[in-house]
């Protein structure tokens, strides 16, 4: 891994005049950007949506025409370029990023960037070392589960050590159904890749290595498909945390995790919804049936800070060195899945 250069002397930041809004351009306007789209516009304070940009220019005018004063434009690097543009938001797929992010920092402006930050580590760590040599932060990364109520109580729970020292977690992240196309290395970078921000962020170290067990597929994933799989990543201190990725469940948007202390235990997502209770002692909850709804409230709140901070010119939330991280730990988890071999997490330093 090539070594990171220092970085130089801060410029200023490209905050907009106090009191005014932050104009911001969305690339990639699908159903993660077309929900950010709609939160800038209606849920957010001190930001609206100037210019849309899509692959596909019918989707791009369709959610522009929702958004007073927005308009369409066509290239996304012209999005990045638009005179009328203060701050970016990524939600193309993840091949795309790496480009846009590149485009936003030429530029110098704060970007919130959907995860992944890129899908691989050579192109994320180059982010990560041309941010630094701005000498500033201006990319988030978006790992919403930072931002959820549930997630940032069990991070409560942690460091104010009433469960005493965490030993174990375990995940379990269960999509609905997803598109054809997306096989293991999907179920990695863009699924695992929240396990592997939530256990970072809840233990506060890095993961040293992965490893991932096939098992029976279900007959919903296409032939030679693994669905479910699991993964275990055991942390630089030696913690192991357990995540189940079943993304084809023909049920609904499954998102726990229970963290395993000295002292006691703690689990999230068992009753986001409602809890029925019933005079025969038995209990149950309503399944969610997608992100949106399970994570809608944090998406905004996310935005919320990121619009907060970049109009002040800096970031609140995950930033590169995370988006990198991450990458770093579905490298190696696309090699765990290849070879079936434990696999070291091979990181860069940071700069
Ligand atoms: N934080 C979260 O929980 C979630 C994050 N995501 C992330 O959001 C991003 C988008 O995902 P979805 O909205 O689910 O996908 P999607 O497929 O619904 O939308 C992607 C959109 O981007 C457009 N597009 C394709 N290439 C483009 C390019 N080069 N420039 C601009 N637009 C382009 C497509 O035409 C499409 O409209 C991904 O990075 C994904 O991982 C998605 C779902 C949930
Ligand atoms: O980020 C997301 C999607 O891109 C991903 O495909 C899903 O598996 C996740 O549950 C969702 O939160």
């Amino acid at each position: 891994m090539a070594e990171t250069s220092t970085a130089v002397e801060s410029r200023p930041a490209a905050a907009v005049p106090a009191g005014a809004e932050l104009r911001v351009a969305v690339l990639g306007v699908g159903v993660m950007g077309a929900f950010h789209v709609e939160g800038l516009s209606s849920r957010v304070r001190g930001a609206r949506v100037t210019v849309v940009n899509d692959y596909a220019a019918d989707r791009a005018e369709q959610v522009a025409a929702s958004v007073p004063g927005a308009r369409v434009e066509a290239d996304p690097l012209a999005a990045i370029d638009a005179p009328d543009v203060d701050a970016v938001l990524i939600a193309s797929p993840g091949p795309a990023h790496d480009e846009q992010v590149r485009a936003c920092l030429a530029r110098q402006l704060p970007v919130l960037c959907e995860k992944p930050l890129t899908t691989d580590i050579d192109s994320a760590y180059r982010i990560v070392q041309a941010e630094a040599e701005l000498g500033r932060q201006l990319i988030q990364v978006g790992f919403m589960r930072r931002f959820d109520s549930e997630y940032v109580r069990l991070r409560q729970l942690v460091v104010s050590g009433e469960l005493g020292n965490p030993l174990m977690l375990h995940c379990t992240h269960r999509n609905a159904g997803v598109p054809a196309t997306f096989d293991s290395e999907m179920m990695i970078r863009d699924s695992v890749v929240h396990e592997v921000d939530v256990a970072r962020f809840l233990l506060g170290e890095e993961i040293a290595t992965v490893q991932v067990i096939k098992g029976a597929a279900t007959r919903r994933a296409p032939e030679g498909f693994n669905d479910p799989m699991l993964v275990i990543f055991e942390t630089e201190s030696g913690r192991v945390v357990t995540d189940e990725i079943f993304v084809r469940t023909g049920v609904g948007y499954e998102v726990r995790t229970e963290l395993v202390g000295e002292l006691g235990s703690a689990t999230i997502g068992l009753d986001h919804n409602v809890v029925r209770t019933g005079a025969d002692g038995r209990w149950g909850g309503e399944i969610t049936p997608g992100f949106i709804e399970r994570f809608g409230a944090a998406y905004d709140r996310e935005l919320q800070h990121w619009v907060n901070a970049a109009r002040r010119g800096t970031i609140d939330g995950p930033g590169s060195w995370d988006g990198y991280a991450a990458v770093a730990v579905c490298e190696a988890g696309v090699e765990a899945v290849r070879t079936g071999e434990r696999v070291t997490v091979t990181m860069g330093r940071r700069p």
